[in-house]
């Protein structure tokens, strides 16, 4: 039973590794939005934050992390099931995409009203 479950969160693991190489290797958003989260990340490590200001920030780049690599499922299940123009295909990815605009705005809201405080003392 242990050994069981234990082999299936290594099977998970190494599969969600897979799967982060490959949306790396073939999304670019994805590297462009690890490359944010990176310096928004150093940023709320290096500035003078409280704990529960980094609390916030670091969490929503991980957020927009998963929110990229759902939009990334999304869109390959699409283009899986077919490549031609259709109008709920057009609706499902534009879904996915403002999923990802919508983790990444939290992030920047978060980000304004951190700098507003530190600027303000
Ligand atoms: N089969 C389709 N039918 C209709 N519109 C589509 C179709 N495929 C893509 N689109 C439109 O083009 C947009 C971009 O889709 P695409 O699959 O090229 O994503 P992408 O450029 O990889 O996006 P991202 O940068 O978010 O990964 C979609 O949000 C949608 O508006």
């Amino acid at each position: 039973m242990i050994a069981r479950e234990w082999r299936r969160f290594v099977n998970r693991c190494v599969w969600s590794w897979a799967g982060w190489r490959d949306a790396w290797t073939h999304e670019p958003s994805l590297v462009f939005w690890t490359v944010i989260v990176a310096l928004s990340s150093l940023a709320a490590l290096l500035l003078p934050l409280s704990a529960t200001e980094r609390l916030v920030i670091l969490p929503l780049g991980v957020l927009v992390l998963a929110m990229e690599l759902i939009n990334t499922a999304v869109e390959r299940v699409v283009d899986l099931i077919s490549r031609d123009h259709h109008d709920l295909a057009r609706r499902a990815k534009d879904a996915g995409s403002a999923a990802v605009a919508l983790a990444a705005i939290a992030g920047g809201v978060g980000w304004v009203v951190i700098l507003a405080r530190l600027v303000g003392g």
